[in-house]
């Protein structure tokens, strides 16, 4: 495994997109987070998002959440999904834990809002969530997080803990220049909205949700 601190080995084009373009204290009702902002162009209104917590210790093992933008389920309480749920949770372990949220721009598992609200139209009429996007013509999961590697090396981080029932984000390390030295469940209890999806991510998509 590369060591803390050996040459970044992301290709080019991801680098750019985790340059650091701004940051500030945001108090949160968690705590106050320190919110940086990566983007490829300052311009970007879409940035990803690192919440850190102010005492945060990038020598150790840090915590930290990788959460995919979920507009409905973060912002507006959807009960589709398990998102908005996951997101208090992991913002809570890391405001007790001096850990890190970064929030990456990738709604809908990366097809964009407005495809994931056609998505849950087709699921609607009966298909699953793997189903949906196919039947759209779109990736199952068209999420890379590259990106987050390059946020994580940016703020010193040579070893997390990953908050995640996801093993393709666990997988996503492999090779990298981050060792995930322990995944740590980040489970909610499902609902009558959810438990479909729920159980598509445990029986198809592989997700550790017991
Ligand atoms: N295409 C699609 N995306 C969805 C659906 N429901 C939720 N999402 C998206 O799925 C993503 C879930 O992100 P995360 O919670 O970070 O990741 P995860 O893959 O569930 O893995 P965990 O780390 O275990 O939570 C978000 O981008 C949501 O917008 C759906 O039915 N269809």
């Amino acid at each position: 495994m590369p060591e803390h601190g050996d040459p970044i080995l992301l290709p080019p084009a991801e680098l750019a997109d985790a340059t650091r373009r701004a940051e500030a204290l945001i108090p949160t009702p968690y705590g106050t987070f320190r919110m940086l902002a990566y983007a490829g162009d300052a311009e970007d209104y879409t940035p990803h998002l690192a919440l850190v917590h102010p005492d945060m210790d990038p020598s150790g093992e840090v915590i930290v959440r990788l959460h995919s933008e979920c507009i409905t389920g973060d912002l507006f309480g959807s009960k589709r999904c398990d998102c908005g749920e996951q997101l208090d949770r992991a913002m809570k372990v890391a405001a007790a834990g001096r850990g890190i949220v970064v929030y990456l721009r990738q709604e809908g598992r990366g097809i964009g809002i407005i495809n994931k609200l056609k998505a849950y139209q087709l699921q609607d009429q009966g298909m699953d969530t793997i189903e949906a996007n196919l039947h759209l013509g779109l990736e199952v999961d068209a999420r890379h997080y590259g990106i987050a590697q390059g946020i994580l090396q940016d703020l010193g981080i040579g070893k997390i803990q990953l908050l995640t029932n996801n093993p393709l984000k666990v997988d996503s390390f492999d090779d990298g220049p981050i060792e995930v030295v322990r995944r740590l469940p980040i489970i909610v209890d499902p609902g009558k909205e959810n438990l479909q999806y729920l159980r598509t991510k445990a029986l198809d998509m592989g997700h550790w949700l017991g």
